[in-house]
C-alpha cells in the first residue's frame, strides 16, 4: 500500500482551513518557524498525542496463540513439511518472550526442523540448529529434558566434522541423563548409546569447513585523509550545476575502488523478519529473536540485541509502537526516529542543539554544508548526512505540511516518553527531526542502492529491498545518466563498494546513476523521472548533449566518430575481437574472468572514439555485469515470508 502523504492536508481540508494553512506555511522561511506553526496547528485541532500507544492487547493475543501454533508446528513436522513447520515455530519464537519456557520450546522444536531441512545446504542448517539449541538452553528449557538438546547438539557437531565439540556435548548429555524422567533400565541403555557416540568421535578426522569470508575490497590509492570512506584519488568540490560532488585528483581506471561505505543509519523493512535489525550487523538469518519489550525489531543474537540497546534502541523502544501507527512510510518514520535518538543522546542536548542550529541555517550553501570556517570538510557521518541536499523548495505543499506535522507528532511522542527538551530549544530540535524525515524521503525511499536487496526471483536480476540504509558518503556522488562509477558486489551486502566502470580522467567528476540510464530511456522520460523522484533537472552530459538511446547509437567506425584516424586499423581489429568474444557462450557465463581485457578495450575506445558508440556502451554494460555478483543466498532457496 502506498504511503498516505495527504493525511494531514485532508484533515485540515475537512475543517475548511487548508488554504490558510498552505499560505501561512509558505510564508515562513525558517524550518524552526514552520515546525512551531505545525505543532500549534495540531494542538489547536486536537491532533497532538497525549499518551503513547502500547501493543498490550495485540501482544497478549499473540502470546495466547503460541500453544496452538506449537501444536500446528508439530503436525507439520511429523507430516515432514519442514518449511511450514519452520514458519510456524518461527512465529512462536517471535510471539514468546526470551527467558520463558514457551520460548525455549519454540527454539528447541525449530532446531529440530533445521536439522532436517534438506532444502538448506548442510553447513547452514546445522549451524542454525546449533544456534537455536544454544538459545533454548539459555532460555529456561526444562532441566529434565536438557539431555535431549545436548544429544542433538552432539549429533550436529559430529555431522559438521567437529569431533571435539561433539564429544563435549555428548559428555554433557551423559550428565544430564540423570535428570531425565525414565526408568533405570532406559537410562542405562541410553548412556551406553551415548558412550558409543563418544567413541565414534575419536575416529572422526577434524574437517575444516570453509567459512564464507566476505573479502572487503580495498580503496584504490588508499584512504582519503579527511573522508575515510573515499579513495585518496578524489576530492570534494562544488560544481555550478550539481552542488557538492566528488572529483578525481588523479586518473582513475575502470575497476578502481573509489568508495567503501557502511550504512550510517539503517533499519530492516518492517515486513521482513529475516534480517538482524541491529544496523551494524544486518545479517540475513532465519534464526531471529524479537526485542522482548516492543516485539517490533528482531536480532540474530543476544549480543546484537544488547549492542542495539546501547546504540539507542532502548530509547526508541517505548515509542516504537506509536511510530508504527503513524501515517507515511513506516520504515522511514522509524529510521528517522532511530537517527534522531541516536545522535541526540550521543551529543547531548546543548551540543546537538548548537550543531543542528548551525546546519539548519547554512544548508542552503552547498560548499558551506559540512565545511568548517577554514574550508576543511568535516567527515562526521552526521554532518555529511544531515547537510545532504534535498531540494525542499521543489516539494509540494502537501508533502511539506505532511512532514512538519509528522515531525511534530513524533516529537510529542518522544517528550511523552520522558525526553525533556526546554522550550527555547524545542523548535530547532523539532525542525532537525523534520529535516531527517526529508533527507530519508529523498535519499532512502527512492534509491534502491540504499536498500540491501535479495533477488526477487531466482532466475532474474530484479531485487527486493529488505532494509533501508543511509550511506553518507555514497550520497556525495551526483547523478549521471551515463555513470562512470557503480556499486559492485552482492546487493545484499551491508558494505557498499563503489567501483569505476569507465576511465575517469583527473579533474572529472565521479558520477553514479540514481536509477536511470541514457541507453534504456530517452531524455524526456529520464528528465521526468528524476524531477519526479529527486526534484532536479539533470545536467549530465548525456542529457545536455541529448545522446540517443541504445538502439540508435552508432555502431560503425566512421570519420565522424573516430578521433584518431592513425589508429583506425587497430581499433577496427579490436572491435571485431570484442564482438567475437562477447557472443561467445563461455564469456557470457563468466565475464568477470575477462575484466582486464574489457578494461583495456574500453580505455582504447575512450581515448580514440567519440561517444556514444555502441561497442563502448556494450563494454561498459559487460563491466557492470562482471562487477555485480548477485549471489543466490542459501536463505532465498526457501519461501520464508514469515
Ligand atoms: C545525493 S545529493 C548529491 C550531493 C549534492 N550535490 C549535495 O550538494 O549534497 C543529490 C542532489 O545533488 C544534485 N544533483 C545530483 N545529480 C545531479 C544532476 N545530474 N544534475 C543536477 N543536479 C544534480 C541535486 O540537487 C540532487 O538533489
Amino acid at each position: 500500500m502506498d504511503p498516505d502523504f495527504s493525511f494531514y492536508s485532508r484533515r485540515f481540508r475537512m475543517t475548511g482551513s487548508l488554504d490558510n494553512v498552505y499560505e501561512t506555511l509558505a510564508g515562513l522561511d525558517s524550518p524552526e518557524l514552520r515546525f512551531a506553526y505545525a505543532r500549534d496547528l495540531l494542538k489547536v485541532h486536537g491532533m497532538l498525542p497525549t499518551e503513547l500507544m502500547r501493543p498490550g492487547k495485540e501482544l497478549m493475543i499473540k502470546r495466547e496463540m503460541t500453544d496452538k501454533l506449537l501444536r500446528i508446528g508439530h503436525e507439520h513436522f511429523h507430516g515432514r513439511d519442514f518449511v511450514l513447520a519452520l514458519k510456524t515455530y518461527t512465529k512462536c519464537v517471535k510471539y514468546t518472550e526470551p527467558g520463558t519456557v514457551q520460548h525455549a520450546y519454540a527454539l528447541a522444536y525449530r532446531s529440530a526442523v533445521y536439522y532436517h531441512l534438506w532444502k538448506l545446504p548442510l553447513e547452514v542448517r546445522y549451524e542454525l540448529c546449533l544456534t537455536d539449541i544454544r538459545r533454548a538452553i539459555e532460555s529456561q528449557y526444562p532441566t529434565q529434558l536438557l539431555y535431549k538438546l545436548y544429544e542433538q547438539a552432539g549429533h550436529t557437531e559430529y555431522n559438521l566434522g567437529r569431533g571435539e565439540k561433539a564429544k563435549l556435548n555428548y559428555s554433557e548429555c551423559l550428565k544430564r541423563l540423570d535428570d531425565g524422567v525414565m526408568t533405570a533400565e532406559q537410562r542405562s541403555q541410553h548412556k551406553k548409546l551415548i558412550k558409543e557416540y563418544i567413541k565414534k568421535c575419536d575416529d572422526l578426522e577434524e574437517r575444516n569447513i570453509p567459512v564464507d569470508q566476505h573479502s572487503i575490497e580495498k580503496l584504490s590509492g588508499g584512504k582519503h585523509p579527511v573522508i575515510p570512506a573515499l579513495s585518496k584519488l578524489v576530492k570534494l568540490q562544488c560544481s555550478p550545476t550539481m552542488g557538492r560532488g566528488v572529483f578525481a585528483t588523479e586518473d582513475i581506471n575502470p575497476g578502481d575502488v573509489v568508495a567503501v561505505d557502511e550504512p550510517y543509519i539503517s533499519g530492516a523493512s518492517l515486513h521482513n523478519s529475516l534480517l538482524c535489525h541491529y544496523d551494524k550487523c544486518m545479517k540475513l538469518t532465519c534464526s531471529i529473536i524479537p526485542c522482548p519489550n516492543c516485539s517490533l525489531v528482531y536480532f540474530c543474537s543476544k549480543e546484537c540485541m544488547q549492542k542495539a540497546n546501547e546504540d539507542g534502541h532502548a530509547l526508541e523502544c517505548p515509542i516504537m509502537f506509536s511510530i508504527k501507527s503513524l501515517p507515511g512510510d513506516i520504515n522511514l518514520n522509524q529510521l528517522a526516529m532511530r537517527w534522531f535518538v541516536r545522535e541526540y543522546f550521543k551529543l547531548n542536548l546543548i551540543n546537538y542543539y548548537v550543531l543542528v542550529k548551525k546546519l539548519l541555517e547554512i544548508y542552503k550553501e552547498p560548499m558551506v554544508r559540512g565545511f568548517s570556517d577554514s574550508h576543511v570538510y568535516n567527515s562526521e557521518n552526521f554532518v555529511t548526512a544531515f547537510s545532504m541536499h534535498c531540494n525542499e523548495k521543489e516539494i509540494s505543499m502537501d508533502l511539506l505540511l505532511f512532514y512538519f506535522c509528522l515531525g511534530a507528532v513524533m516529537f510529542e511522542y518522544l517528550m511523552i516518553s520522558g525526553i525533556d527538551i526546554p522550550n527555547s530549544y524545542l523548535n530547532t530540535i523539532g525542525a532537525s527531526l523534520v529535516r531527517m524525515l526529508f533527507i530519508l524521503d529523498t535519499h532512502c525511499r527512492k534509491l534502491t542502492v540504499n536498500a540491501p536487496c535479495i533477488p526477487a526471483e531466482l532466475t532474474k536480476r530484479s531485487t527486493l529491498p529488505i532494509a533501508y540504509s543511509l550511506y553518507p558518503t555514497i550520497y556525495l556522488f551526483n547523478h549521471s545518466c551515463d555513470p562512470n562509477i557503480r556499486c559492485s558486489g552482492d546487493m545484499s551486502d551491508r558494505i557498499r563498494v563503489m567501483k569505476a566502470i569507465q576511465p575517469i580522467p583527473k579533474g572529472s567528476q565521479l558520477l553514479m546513476s540514481y536509477g536511470v540510464d541514457f541507453k534504456k530511456e530517452n531524455k524526456e522520460t529520464r528528465i521526468n523521472e528524476l524531477s519526479d523522484l529527486f526534484k532536479f533537472n539533470c545536467e549530465c552530459q548525456a542529457c545536455v548533449e541529448n545522446w540517443p538511446i541504445n538502439c540508435y547509437t552508432p555502431i560503425r567506425l566512421t570519420s565522424l566518430n573516430l578521433l584518431n584516424v592513425n589508429l583506425a586499423d587497430t581499433i577496427t581489429k579490436e572491435c571485431k575481437k570484442f564482438m567475437e568474444l562477447t557472443t561467445n557462450e563461455s564469456f557470457k557465463q563468466a565475464p568477470h574472468l575477462h575484466l582486464n581485457y574489457l578494461y583495456d578495450f574500453l580505455k582504447l575506445l575512450f581515448c580514440n572514439v567519440k561517444r556514444p558508440f555502441k561497442l563502448y556502451e556494450n563494454c561498459v554494460t559487460w563491466i557492470c555485469i562482471a562487477h555485480t555478483s548477485v549471489k543466490i543466498k542459501d536463505l532465498e532457496l526457501l519461501d520464508l515470508s514469515l
